[in-house]
């Protein structure tokens, strides 16, 4: 079944179509990866996913009761599982990796956690510092942590709100060959329990995730399939891979 379903949407900016007409779907669990051209208009679909942008047209339908994400709040859409992750990291330099993965769960406000009981934070600290390979730096501070590193945390710090969907923006921008190695293998666990969204540029990167990908250009669907069928695509080579 498909947890989120983009249908037809379209958003202008001064009269100029950003988003055209896009429709595609994305399943609970799966690791999708999101590529096209400057401009092609990935950040404003994670934009409208998130509710930060309103599309002109279109819908975007959610979860088991199709619930229409367009027109609510990026706080209640984050609430439903949506979770971002930026570029840039912005985790709290001066506070310990405990400290805040501690605020993380304790922000915790997914309704179903509520509604039936959270387990033990320190057990859920714990599981998800191990997830992100952190485990062993929970004492420091995250202004010291590497790059990469400090990437990981924010994802851990994602975790804690128990997304359904991840939505990552270039998770492998600035990292060094083997934190790029380690997030791949994080990328690919975290799949198999989640819906997860990478948006990125870096074709070796995107190779190695060995997914699904969805190639967008001029707001649109250009091409979509494993790495091999996309990447063998004219169009696809014409508009992106070949310049
Ligand atoms: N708030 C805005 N106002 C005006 N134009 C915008 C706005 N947001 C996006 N655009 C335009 O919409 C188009 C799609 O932009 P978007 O940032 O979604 O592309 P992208 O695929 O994420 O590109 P990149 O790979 O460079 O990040 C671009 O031409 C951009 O200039």
């Amino acid at each position: 079944m498909s947890l989120l379903e983009v249908d037809g949407i379209s958003v202008s900016f001064d009269g100029f179509r950003a988003i055209n007409n896009l429709s595609f779907t994305i399943e609970e669990p799966e690791l999708r990866a999101v590529i096209g051209p400057n401009g092609a208009g990935k950040t404003t679909f994670m934009d409208i996913v998130t509710g930060k942008t309103r599309p002109d047209t279109g819908k975007v339908l959610w979860g088991e009761d199709n619930l229409n994400l367009i027109g609510r709040s990026e706080s209640a859409i984050a609430r439903a599982g949506v979770g971002r992750k930026f570029q840039k990291p912005t985790v709290f330099e001066d506070q310990s990796v405990r400290e805040n993965l501690a605020m993380a769960i304790k922000g915790d406000r997914n309704p179903f956690a509520v509604l039936f009981g959270r387990r033990d934070d320190a057990a859920r600290l714990t599981e998800i510092a191990t997830e992100i390979g952190l485990f062993g730096r929970l004492g420091r501070k995250a202004g010291e942590l590497s790059h990469g590193q400090k990437q990981w945390l924010e994802i851990g710090m994602l975790l804690a709100q128990e997304p359904r969907l991840l939505l990552v923006d270039e998770p492998a921008a600035g990292m060094t060959p083997e934190e790029r190695t380690q997030t791949t293998d994080l990328l690919k666990r975290l799949a198999t329990r989640h819906a997860v969204v990478v948006v990125e540029h870096d074709m070796d990167f995107v190779r190695r995730l060995d997914c699904r990908v969805t190639v967008l250009h001029e707001g649109r669907v250009l091409a979509e399939g494993s790495v091999d069928h996309v990447t063998q695509n004219p169009e696809v080579i014409d508009v992106y891979l070949g310049r």
